[in-house]
This record gives C-alpha cells, sequence and structure tokens, in this order.
C-alpha cells in the first residue's frame, strides 16, 4: 500500500508581512517530502503570492476584526462562522498534520477550525506585541514562536519560544555590480534605499519627492515607492523608483549605505542583518494599532536606528538625523555585528516537522 503523503497548512494574510514567511517555507516543506496546502482569503493579498506557487490554494470566508464598536462586526461575526465551517471541511479532507499561522484576519477561523478538530497549531508572531489575531489564535496554539526576544513578555509562557527573524538566505548575498547596473549608479557617491514597507508609503514618498534636489546633492537614492507609485517627469540620475522588487533587493541593498523607511518588522531586520544603519518612520498610530512605533523604539534602543515620528518628518529634521547617523556609522555597525543571528527557514520547517532545528 502506497505510504500516506504528509501534509500541513499553512495560513495568514492581509500585509506581505503576513504573508511572506509562508512563502518561503513552501520549498522548504516541498523538500522535505511533505505537501504543504494553504487556506486564505478570497481577495487578499495571499492569494495573489501564493497564488503564484504550485500549491493548491482554499479560499475562506473571513471578517475583519475591528477594535472599535461597529454594527459591521456583526456581519462579521457571522462571516468568520462561515470561515471555521469552510475551514473544517478543508481541514477533514486534506488531513494535515498540523496548521502554520502568520496571524491576519483571515488565519482565525482556521485555528478555531483546527482546534476543534484537534489539530495542533503552531503561530508565528514578528511584531513586539502580538497582533488581534494573534491574541486570539494564541490561546488555541500548541506553540508560538516570536521574531523579538521582548514579545516573550506579551505571549503566554511554557508555550512561547524565541526565535528571531526568519530571513530569506539570497538577501544577503547580493552583488555590487548587479546593483549598479540595476540603478545606473556609481560608486563615488553614497547610496540610500528607501522602502516604504510592502505597500509603500505615502508620506515617505512625498517627502523623498518634495526635496529630491537636496537629498540628492550628497545621495543616490533608491526609491521602493510601492506598486501604483510609480511617478513620472523626476528626472535625477541619482535617483531610482522602482514599484516593487523581487529577485533585485539583495542587489540593490548590497550597494546601500544606509536605509530609510517604515518598521515593519520583516524589513527591519532585513537591513540589521545586511548591516545598513536605519532611518525609520513608523507608520503612526493614527493609522495602525502602534506596532511599528513599538518595533522602531526597540531598534532605536538596541542602537541599531534613529527614529523620526511621522507628523515629524521634514528635510531639517532628517538632515540632522542623518547626520547623527552618518557620524556614528562605525558603531552602529559594531552593534549590528553583535546580532546573534537568524533562524533559516529550513530550521524553521525541521522544527515544525520533527521538534529540531538548528540556527
Ligand atoms: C501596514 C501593516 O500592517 N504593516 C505590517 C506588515 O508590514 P509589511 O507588509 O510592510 O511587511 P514588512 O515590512 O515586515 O515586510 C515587507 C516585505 O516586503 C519586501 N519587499 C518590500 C518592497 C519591495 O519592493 N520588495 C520586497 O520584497 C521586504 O523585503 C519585506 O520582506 O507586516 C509586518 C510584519 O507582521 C508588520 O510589522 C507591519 O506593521
Amino acid at each position: 500500500m502506497e505510504a500516506k503523503k504528509r501534509k500541513v497548512v499553512l495560513t495568514g494574510g492581509g500585509t506581505v508581512g503576513h504573508v511572506m514567511l509562508n512563502k518561503l517555507l513552501i520549498p522548504c516543506f516541498i523538500n522535505k517530502g511533505v505537501e504543504p496546502v494553504y487556506i486564505g482569503s478570497k481577495k487578499g493579498i495571499e492569494k495573489e503570492i501564493i497564488g503564484a506557487t504550485s500549491i493548491k490554494y482554499y479560499n475562506i470566508s473571513s471578517g475583519k476584526l475591528r477594535r472599535y464598536i461597529s454594527a459591521e462586526n456583526f456581519k462579521d461575526v457571522f462571516k468568520v462562522m462561515r470561515g471555521v465551517g469552510d475551514a473544517r471541511k478543508v481541514l477533514k479532507k486534506e488531513q494535515v498534520e498540523f496548521v502554520f499561522s502568520k496571524g491576519g484576519f483571515v488565519s482565525v477561523p482556521v485555528v478555531l477550525a483546527a482546534k476543534s478538530l484537534g489539530i495542533p497549531v503552531y503561530i508565528h508572531e514578528s511584531d513586539i506585541t502580538p497582533g488581534l489575531a494573534n491574541r486570539i489564535a494564541g490561546k488555541f496554539a500548541t506553540k508560538i514562536y516570536v521574531t523579538f526576544k521582548k514579545t516573550l513578555e506579551y505571549v503566554p509562557k511554557g508555550k512561547s519560544e524565541y526565535l528571531g527573524p526568519v530571513i530569506r538566505d539570497e538577501l544577503k548575498r547580493g552583488y555590487r555590480d548587479i546593483g549598479y547596473e540595476l540603478t545606473g549608479f556609481t560608486e563615488e557617491k553614497p547610496v540610500m534605499i528607501v522602502m516604504g514597507g510592502s505597500l509603500g508609503a505615502r508620506s515617505i514618498n512625498t517627502f523623498v519627492r518634495e526635496n529630491l534636489d537636496a537629498l540628492t546633492k550628497e545621495w543616490q537614492i533608491i526609491h521602493l515607492c510601492g506598486r501604483g507609485n510609480y511617478q513620472e517627469g523626476l528626472d535625477n540620475p541619482n535617483y531610482r523608483q522602482f514599484e516593487f522588487v523581487k529577485k533585485e533587493l539583495p542587489h540593490l541593498l548590497r550597494i546601500s549605505d544606509i536605509a530609510v523607511g517604515r518598521s515593519g518588522s520583516n524589513a527591519i531586520y532585513e537591513f540589521l542583518l545586511n548591516e545598513k544603519p536605519m532611518i525609520l518612520i513608523p507608520l503612526p498610530l493614527s493609522q495602525s494599532r502602534g506596532d511599528q512605533v513599538e518595533n522602531a523604539e526597540y531598534f532605536k534602543e538596541k542602537g541599531y536606528a534613529e527614529v523620526i515620528q511621522d507628523e515629524e518628518l521634514d528635510l531639517e529634521t532628517f538632515q540632522t538625523t542623518l547626520d547623527r547617523i552618518e557620524g556614528n556609522k562605525d558603531a552602529i555597525v559594531e552593534c549590528m555585528k553583535k546580532f546573534e543571528g537568524g533562524f533559516r527557514p529550513e530550521s524553521l520547517v525541521n522544527l515544525l516537522l520533527d521538534g529540531e532545528g538548528q540556527r
């Protein structure tokens, strides 16, 4: 009789930050002879990212989890309940060993369904304080893996483990010559990479473009501005815009001397592991639950970054901050070298499958 194929479910969605890790794990599971199956929402970014891979993708109904009272909450309770039913059907059909959840609204019904069927649930939290979805899911999880050590203060003790950032290896393997070829830049002038998170960042984009002449006097600027945010007519040999880069990113990081960005967890650890001193302009509390403000402050405390609040972003503040980073560059890089390193996606898969995973 043919042996039954080992299968696992991956879930998570809403932003690139909640899907990228799952995408990294897919080839690692396949290499171990295990089939990963995805459960995501009907329209989220996860559908686009995972749809580009070869694995099975199941849509489920999912509601938004709001932190405020709204009539929509009522409808969403039903959507989540329907999602639990949808997810139970998938889990029964696919007979999976466990669910690995990266958070985001869509993951909640999947975790509840797994719990109701006695299927183990592993969750991963990449921000300092867990998001609402992971706070709910955490109650039902078998194990919670975290990116920041500090997060251990906010998750149930006894079933939580610090991993550090799980980073794709190739991000540390860029080539300078490819970086210069992609940008048309030269070695004569330093390079600043501006990365506004997976969706771009409107206020940072506006700031860079309004101050382009002043900024490019001393710097060559790579601007990852986010999909749909390319601006025509900015002809400046020291400025190169990309909406969203994929394979190019390691090479662009390699030639960069400093990184400027929001403070999504993946992005800042990618800068750290590439030893790029950073200016972080976190997504403000008015537009988020404040997770990025916390991430940024933590990186500042550690000596990796300087922070500018979004509402304080102007040329003068930016120049002063830049000067401070420049004056302190060697010390910042020394601090970064002491960071104990990331966790490889292959190791996380070994940990999930066999309970062992070496750094
Ligand atoms: C608005 C929002 O909710 N943001 C959250 C989201 O951020 P977001 O989705 O922006 O995620 P991150 O900043 O953590 O990661 C962005 C990822 O996109 C990649 N990238 C970016 C630009 C590009 O051109 N090419 C490219 O590949 C980066 O290398 C990085 O791996 O998830 C993070 C991790 O849970 C959270 O910390 C953020 O608060």
